[in-house]
C-alpha cells in the first residue's frame, strides 16, 4: 500500500478504531437492514466515479468514471497493472478518501455524499478492511486481535467469546486462537485479519491485494475461506489483486487500465 492522501486516511481510520470506546448502542443488526440490497439491489453502485490529485501545478486523473455495482453475496475483483488506480477507488468505496465527482451508494444510501460523522458511522458498522499486510497488533493473539474489533466496533461485552470463536473457527484457526502473529505463518496471519474483518458482521469487505504477500497455496486458502464466508456470513466481497490465478473464482472481474475499466 501506498503512502499518500489514502495512507494518511487509513492512519486516521486506524487512530479512530484505537480511540473508539464501545459506547454506542446501535445495534449492528438494525444497520443491517434496509437499502437496495434488502430488495435484491445491488448494496454498491458506483457512478461515474472520478478522483483527481493537485500534484503541485498539475491535476492528475486518476479516475476517469468508473461505473460498477457490487450485489449481495458476491465476489468482485478489480484487477489491473500497479498504478492504474485500484487502491484510489478501493479507498472511495471504503470511505477512506473522497471523489471529486460522481456517487457512491451503499445499501441504497449516498454514500459518498455523507457527512464524515455519518460515512464513519457507516464504515464502522457495515464495512471490514484486509490490507496487504494483514494489520494485526503484534503483541496480542489471535483471539485477542479479533475480540479488539468487536469492542471497538460497541458489541457487547457477552457476546464477543461466542463471536471471537465463532470467527476463529469460520477461516480454520480454531487451534491457533491463542498464538500471537509472529507466531503464525502468513497465511495464517491473513486468516486472523480476516476473522477480525467479519466479527462485526459488516456487509462488505473491502480487501486491497489480500494475497500479495502469499504463496499460490497460501492464496488459494485464502480465496476458499473468502468463498465460505460469503455464504455463511451473508457478506460482498470487493478486492484488488495482480494474480492471474485467483480470478476464476471471482463472481466478476473488473479490469482497470488508467483509471477506467475495460
Ligand atoms: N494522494 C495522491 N496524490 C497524488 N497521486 C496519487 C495519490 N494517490 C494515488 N496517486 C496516483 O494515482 C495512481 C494510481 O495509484 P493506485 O495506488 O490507486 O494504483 P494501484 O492500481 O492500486 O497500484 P498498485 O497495484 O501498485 O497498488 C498512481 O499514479 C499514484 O501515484
Amino acid at each position: 500500500m501506498r503512502e499518500g492522501y489514502a495512507g494518511t486516511e487509513q492512519q486516521t481510520m486506524k487512530q479512530e478504531m484505537i480511540e473508539q470506546t464501545p459506547n454506542s448502542s446501535v445495534d449492528s443488526a438494525q444497520d443491517k437492514q434496509g437499502g437496495d440490497s434488502a430488495t435484491g439491489g445491488p448494496l454498491l453502485l458506483v457512478n461515474q466515479l472520478e478522483r483527481m490529485f493537485q500534484v503541485g501545478s498539475s491535476t492528475l486523473h486518476v479516475l476517469k468514471g468508473i461505473q460498477m455495482s457490487v450485489m449481495p453475496n458476491q465476489l468482485v475483483m478489480l484487477k489491473g497493472r500497479s498504478g492504474s488506480g485500484k487502491t484510489t477507488l478501493l479507498n472511495c468505496l471504503g470511505g477512506l478518501d473522497t471523489p471529486s465527482k460522481g456517487e457512491i451508494l451503499f445499501n441504497g444510501l449516498p454514500f459518498s455524499r455523507m457527512s464524515d460523522d455519518e460515512r464513519t458511522h457507516v464504515r464502522r458498522r457495515q464495512m471490514g478492511f484486509i490490507f496487504q499486510a494483514f494489520a494485526l497488533m503484534p503483541l496480542l493473539s489471535a483471539w485477542e486481535n479479533v475480540e479488539l474489533s468487536l469492542r471497538m466496533a460497541g458489541t457487547p461485552r457477552s457476546e464477543w467469546k461466542s463471536r471471537v470463536e465463532q470467527c476463529l473457527e469460520l477461516v480454520g484457526l480454531e487451534k491457533r486462537m491463542h498464538h500471537r502473529p509472529f507466531e503464525l505463518s502468513g497465511g495464517e496471519q491473513q486468516r486472523v485479519a480476516i476473522a477480525k474483518a467479519i466479527a462485526h458482521k459488516p456487509l462488505l469487505l473491502l480487501a486491497d491485494e489480500p494475497t500479495a504477500e502469499l504463496d499460490t497455496g497460501m492464496s488459494a486458502q485464502i480465496m476458499s475461506v473468502f468463498q465460505n464466508i460469503i455464504t455463511t456470513e451473508n457478506v460482498s466481497i470487493c478486492m484488488t489483486t495482480h494474480d492471474p490465478t485467483i480470478l476464476e473464482v471471482a463472481d466478476h472481474v473488473y479490469e482497470m487500465v488508467d483509471g477506467k475499466f475495460i
